[in-house]
Order: C-alpha cells, then structure tokens, then sequence
C-alpha cells in the first residue's frame, strides 16, 4: 500500500511540475464528480419521501436537483479526463527523458554491464506507456474516495449496523490486493525470460543476423528457443493470473453475502416503522453503489500496483545510477593542456563488478606522450579491457592510472573525455545523416560541411561522400526511415571519421578499427594514421592506442604490448619483439607465413 501511495504521490508531482493548473483542474473535478452519486442517492429518497406524501413542489425541486447530480457526475468527470489525459502524455514524454536520462547518467559502464540494471531498463521499456492508464486510475481513486466516504457516512445516518457494508468491502479490497502482489511477483520472474525472448526475437527479424541466419540454419532454433522463453515467461505469468482471479471472486462472493444483509436489514427497519421508503430506496442505491465502488476500486488496483512497480524500479534505476558503489564520480582537476610525460599504469588490476576473477592483473606500463602504442593478445585476453579502464569506463580495482603524474580518478571524467577520440570495435550505427553521424564526434561542431569533411579525410574515408547520393545529407539506414544502407566497411569509415572529430585529444584510442575494411583501404588508412598520430603528438602529446589483430598494422608502432591472460607477457619495439623469440614473434610469425 505504501508504495501506492508514494508512486501516486510521485505521479501527481510529476503531473504539477508539467501543469500546475491541470493537475489542480483535474482534481477538483474528479472530487466533485465523487461526491454527485451519493448526494443523488440521498436526493432519491428525499424525492420519494415527498411524492409520497403529496408535496409535490419538493418533489419538483429535488427531481430536478437529482437530474443535475447524475449530469454533473458526468460531465465533470468528462473534463476532468480531458485534463488529466494531457497531464498523462506530458507525462509519458517526461518518462522517458527521464529514462534517456538514466539509462546515459553513469559516468562509467559499470551499471550497464550488469544484469538487474538490464531487467530494470527492459521492465521500463515495457512498462512506462501504462502512465496513461496510471494517471486515469489515479484519478479515479480520488473520486472513488470521495463516493466512498459520503456513502459511508449516508449509511452511517440510515442506520449504525450499515457502516458494516463498506467494512465487509475490506477483505474484498484486501483479496485484489493479495491478487496483485501474486501477479507482481511473477512479473519480476518473468523479467529475465521475457528479456531473453525479446532478445531472440530481434535476433531472428533483425536484417544484420538474416545471413547468419540463413548460412548457419538457425531460423527453426531461434523459433524454439523464442517459444520455449515464452512459454516459461507466460507458464509463471499464467499461473499467477489464474491464483488472482480466485482470490478476486472470493472477494467479490464475501462483498455479495454483505449487500444481501443490508438490503433485509433495511426492508426489516421499514416494516416495522423505524425507517421511510425514502431511506429504503437510499439504502438499496447506496448499497449498489458500494458494491461498485468496491468492484472500481478491485479493478483500479491493477493500474495503481503496476504503477507502483514502475515508479519503484524508476527509484531503483536512480538510486543505482547516482549510488553506484563502484564508481567514484572522479576529482575536479582539469586534464593537462598538452601531455608531458604520458600515461602510466602501476599495478593495475580489474575485476568487473560481479565478476569472480580478475581480467587484468598487476599491469604495469608507461604509455609515453607522443608515441603510437599497439595493443596486441589473442581473444578475451584484456585488451578492450584496458582500452576501458584508459577511457575512464571503469576504475581499476587495484594500482593507479596517472596522467602526467595525476591520478586519473582526480581528474573530472567528462573533462578527460572531452580530450580522448575513440574508435571502438562494437560501434554504433547511427541512422541520421552522414555529416550527423560523423560530426557527433565533435557535437558543437557537427553542423560543420569542412571539418566533417576534414575528419573522414584523416580517417582515409574521403571516398565514401562522393558515392552517397545526397553526399554529407544522405540519410543513413533504413530501419526507422528510407535510407541508404551501407556495408560493414562503410560503417566502420564513418566510425573512424567520427574518431578524427575532435582535434586536440590527449588519447587516441582506435580498438580494432579497420576489422571490417579491406587491404587497400586498411594500408591506406595506416599511412594517415602514422601521419596523424605523429601531428597531434606535436601538437599536444597525444597517445595513441591502437588494439589489432592484424600485425602489418602493429608493427608501425612505437611500442607493442602483448597483453596474455590479463597480464603484459612482454612489451617493445617490433624488431625488439621478434628478436626476442616470445608470444609475439610467434604470433606474428603464424601471421606472416599465412600471408606469405
Ligand atoms: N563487462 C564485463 N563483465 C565481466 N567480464 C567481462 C566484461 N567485459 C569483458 N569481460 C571479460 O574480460 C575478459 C577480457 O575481455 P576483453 O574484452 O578485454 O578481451 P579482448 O582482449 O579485448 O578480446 P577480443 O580480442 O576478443 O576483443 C574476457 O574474459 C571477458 O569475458
């Protein structure tokens, strides 16, 4: 009940800081209109009571009081809806800033890579379009409280014993309660499949997994593993909704007996004298109406405890965003203009949070300003993990990171972020335009035509504008509007572009970012890589990580690290490397030979 109430209140809030008068508006009316179907109750009787005996001038007035009430209950309510149904779509928006807010407030990706953060954000993505429904059951509930509390008060003056009915409504209300609370709990058991499912049905519609798909048949086991989650998603769901339907009907059958004895009681009183027919006829509205307003009440809970689950794990979602214990915000000091020294790792260590074992482990490193550094290892050795840890995303867990002698967890991460340009493996397609989906790199610059164009020169992806047919303005994608769909390749240009935005970065962090082109294109880029790395280490001490598989690129380097299970087995120049007979020459000599 508790936390109905707070998400209540919470929607409420949230409705004023939207509309001041619309909330206020919506109110007022949703309580008057509560209060018309009792007054029109008691009206009723009065009206009986005078037509029975022959004074017919009251009978007139209250006739016509009685048609106004059952009106007003109406129509207030119909411009109350118009109110509050604005109050829910400016609601509804401001979710989901919110939620974009949120999902984006960590400065860190600790939060993101854990599960409960992911069923969190899955059940809001579901879930907040039901503040439409949220805010009418709001409004409901305060009339209903209003009609509840007159009607009790009405019975009250007929006769003491009646007050009995609104309390025979208790165990009916508390059934519905019992109800939700059964059907909120296989909800929460229900998150992870329901993701999962989801997942695996994006996977089967979605054009980037068709080949995979088709090449590996896997379209009937993607079916089978969407169905099976579905069924163990909708088997607790199912279960659940059969147990709250039997508590609801007992409810309803425990309220049924009450009516019954209201209504004998009534008719007795008036037998015998004690009580007019006005009353009886009171007592029999009233006593629907409490039946009503306890049916109302039942299925209103529904919305209210779906609600209240939302704005709970709305709560959650910030506490764990603002509260997050792995994450310290990092300290005030500016980033260096220029870098000096470079960047130095001493000891470092990294455990993911939840994670059992670290994947990084006592690295120590000296990453000079002005040098090239490759970062090389075979899969899941650590090396994005670094890259990582370099960019600020997670703190190591053990050792320091210093920046020209600084400690990076003194220097503000927005700031640091500011003066790093990255391109990642896993990047993001942006469906906008080219020249937006490059300039974002550099957002107070992406409306700039030259230096949109001047970055995918640096990134050697100068060819690409000239084929698209609207150039810098053609629409990328076409999952959410026509488009022009690019290959992988293309893609990955674009990324490199957006990577070259900012112009003074004090860490150039490329991880594996010429996977998807091909030959000519990668020894091209290479060249201008050399050619820009070597410019903005002149201009102000950049370093520059380069993590690759492909060793013809990595030779170029001013350095080479071999990362191996989450420690630095060696490191040096190539010739220092392959003279030395370790993991590297190896590796590289495999690489060689392949091309050879
Ligand atoms: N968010 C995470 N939470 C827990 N473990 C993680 C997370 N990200 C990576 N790991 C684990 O850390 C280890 C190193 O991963 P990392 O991505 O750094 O390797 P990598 O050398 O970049 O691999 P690849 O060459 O395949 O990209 C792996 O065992 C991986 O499973």
């Amino acid at each position: 009940m508790r936390s109905v109430l707070i998400a209540a209140r919470d929607l409420l809030a949230r409705g004023h800081r939207q509309s001041p008068l619309k909330t206020w508006t919506a109110v007022v009316l949703m309580l008057a209109s509560g209060a018309m179907l009792p007054l029109a109750a008691l009206t009723t009787g009065t009206l009986l009571d005078a037509a029975l005996a022959g004074q017919r001038g009251t009978a007139i007035t209250t006739g016509v009081v009685v048609a106004v009430l059952l009106m007003g209950g109406v129509t207030l309510s119909h411009f109350a809806h118009i109110a509050y149904f604005e109050l829910a779509e400016r609601d509804l928006v401001d979710y989901d800033v919110e939620l974009i807010g949120l999902a984006n407030g960590s400065s860190g990706l600790d939060v993101h890579e854990t599960p409960e953060h992911a069923d969190r954000l899955a059940v809001l993505e579901e879930e907040v379009p039901n503040v439409r429904m949220a805010m009418k059951a709001l409004m409901t509930t305060a009339s209903l409280l209003v009609a509840m509390s007159l009607t009790a008060v009405l019975l009250a003056v007929v006769h003491p014993l009646l007050l009995a009915l609104p309390v025979v409504a208790v165990p009916a209300l508390l059934a519905g309660k019992r109800a939700e609370q059964v059907v909120d709990d296989a909800r929460t058991a229900a998150a992870e499949p329901s993701r999962l499912a989801r997942s695996a049905f994006r996977l089967a519609v979605s054009a980037s997994s068709a080949k995979e798909l088709r090449v590996y048949r896997l379209g009937a086991d993607v079916r089978r593993r969407h169905a099976e989650l579905w069924d163990a998603a909708t088997d607790v769901l199912g279960k659940a909704h059969s147990k709250a339907t039997l508590l609801r009907a007992f409810g309803q059958l425990w309220f049924a007996i009450g009516y019954v004895g209201a209504v004998l009681l009534v008719v007795w009183e008036a037998t015998t004298g004690r009580l007019s027919a006005g009353a009886v006829v009171l007592v029999v509205v009233l006593a629907f109406q409490v039946n009503v307003q306890v049916a109302t009440a039942v299925a209103l809970l529904p919305a209210l405890r779906r609600f209240a689950f939302v704005d709970q794990r709305m709560r959650e979602l910030r506490a764990a965003v603002s509260g997050n214990e792995h994450e310290r915000p990092g300290g005030a000091v500016p980033p260096p203009d220029r870098l000096r020294e470079g960047i130095r790792l001493d000891g470092v260590s990294l455990t993911y949070p939840g994670g059992a074992a670290p994947v990084l482990r006592d690295v120590d490193l000296t990453l000079a300003a002005g040098t090239t550094v490759a970062v090389v290892g075979e899969n899941g050795a650590g090396k994005t993990s670094l890259v990582k840890l370099l960019c600020g995303f997670h703190r190591p867990t053990g050792g320091t990171i210093t920046v020209d002698g600084v400690d990076l967890a003194d220097i503000g991460v927005t700031a640091w972020r500011e003066r790093i340009a990255a391109g990642f493996q896993d990047f993001v397609r942006y469906e906008f335009t080219a020249r937006e989906a490059v300039g974002l790199g550099d957002l107070p610059r992406i409306d700039s035509h030259r230096e949109v164009e001047e970055a995918l020169g640096r990134a050697g992806a100068q060819d690409l504008v000239p084929r698209l047919p609207d150039g810098l303005d053609t629409r990328l994608g076409t999952s959410y509007a026509p488009g022009v769909d690019l290959s992988g390749g293309q893609w990955q240009k674009l990324a490199l572009g957006r990577a070259f935005m900012r112009e003074r970065p004090l860490l150039l962090v490329l991880d594996e970012p010429t996977a998807a082109l091909d030959a000519k294109a990668e020894h091209a880029l290479f060249s201008r890589y050399a050619a820009q790395a070597t410019r903005y280490a002149a201009e102000c001490g950049t370093v520059t990580v380069l993590v690759s598989h492909r060793f013809s690129t990595v030779r170029m380097a001013d350095l080479i690290v071999v990362v191996d299970g989450g420690r630095i087995a060696e490191a040096g120049t190539h010739a220092e490397l392959v003279a030395r007979g370790g993991l590297y020459s190896q590796l590289y000599g495999l690489q060689a030979r392949a091309y050879r």
